[in-house]
């Protein structure tokens, strides 16, 4: 059993390629100091691979170069194309697995996108850092190994897009960014699936939702993605966001509740007069930690049409609206969807 093993002695290596779209993990800064202060995007992949000799005992690992642009800028397009990448790569026989190395401020976004729309077993392991490779502390290449560790390794297929951040396996579906300034930033409600050290995997518990092979949605079948927005909630809001973003296009409008996914009185009106003009209403939570948005509490979602987004988070919420939307403009079908994925 070479799982067994500890990685240099496995005898037949896996082919893992490494897609890089950019982010810190190939950002640069002035001087080792600059933790915090540096331009993302800088390093090419054949360098960032370079940069870790050791990813040449886990597997055999090329490169390339799908994006090089900071995270919080990908846009639609960008996503569908890089999720094209996958599956041609994951319809490969001579590729195992796959690595992105990607920016972590929407991290969580592309790895939720992936988890939705790949139609694979094979093991798609989503990475970025916090630092850039020239700082002290880089947690870049510790995070990139345990990638290429956790995508090579047989016992990672079928678990759902996963993420390798801080020596932990998170699932795609879950994770997300909860501090900006810290290497221990991606945290999931529902706890981590495992943890990865010295290049071997442990794991610990599986993902409970619909993904990657059981999913209903397929990247080869989606050729855009349509507007959906996110308008943020807190007290004495008003509707001005709500309409202009309706206004501007969006088919869905995820509402960035507080706590429950409430809707302030002030806004009801109008989140009911765009439901029946046809926009989707999905109701989400921004409270810290992980929401937990219940049908029917707080607001009368079986009266006014509206959706909620279960524990999916605004942005995540966002994702599946917009792949959701792909196959039906149904409500109930697009709270189906909420509660299985
Ligand atoms: N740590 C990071 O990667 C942040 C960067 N702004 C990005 O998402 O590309």
């Amino acid at each position: 059993d070479t799982a067994e093993q500890p990685p240099q002695q496995k005898s037949k290596l896996a082919n893992v390629v490494i897609l890089a779209t950019g982010g810190t993990i190939a950002g640069a800064g002035a001087s080792t100091a600059n933790s915090a202060t540096y331009q993302a995007a800088k390093v090419g992949v054949d360098k960032l691979i370079a940069g870790v000799p050791e990813l040449a005992t886990l597997a055999n690992v090329r490169g390339e170069q799908v994006l090089q642009i900071a995270s919080e800028s990908i846009t639609n397009e960008n996503l569908l194309q890089l999720g094209k990448r996958v599956a041609e790569l994951a319809d490969s026989p001579d590729v195992d697995g796959i690595v992105i190395t990607h920016g972590t401020d929407t991290l969580e976004e592309t790895a939720y996108f992936l988890n939705l729309v790949e139609k694979t077993e094979k093991p798609i392991v989503v990475v970025g850092s916090m630092r850039p490779g020239t700082a002290m502390s880089a947690d870049g290449m510790l995070n990139l190994y345990n990638a290429v560790a956790v995508a090579s390794n047989p016992e990672s297929k079928g678990k759902g897009v996963l993420v390798t951040m801080n020596d932990e396996i998170q699932s795609g579906r879950d994770v997300s960014k909860m501090i900006n300034i810290k290497t221990e930033a991606f945290k999931s409600p529902w706890g981590a699936l495992g943890m990865v050290v010295e290049g071997k995997s442990y794991w610990f518990r599986l993902p409970a939702k619909r993904h990657t092979q059981n999913s209903e949605f397929d990247i080869r079948q989606i050729s855009s993605l349509p507007q959906v927005d996110i308008a943020y909630a807190y007290g004495n809001v008003n509707d001005t966001a709500y309409k202009a973003l309706a206004q501007s296009g969006a088919k869905a409008i995820i509402h960035a509740g507080t706590g429950n996914g409430s809707v302030s009185s002030k806004v009801v009106p109008a989140l009911q007069a765009l439901r029946k003009d046809g926009v989707q209403i999905i109701r989400s939570s921004h409270v810290n930690a992980g929401g937990f948005v219940l049908r029917n509490a707080e607001q009368p979602d079986d009266k006014y049409d509206w959706v909620v987004a279960h524990d999916l988070n605004p942005q995540k919420a966002r994702i599946l609206a917009m792949v959701g939307l792909t196959k039906t403009n149904d409500s109930k079908e697009l709270q189906r969807m909420f509660w299985e994925y």
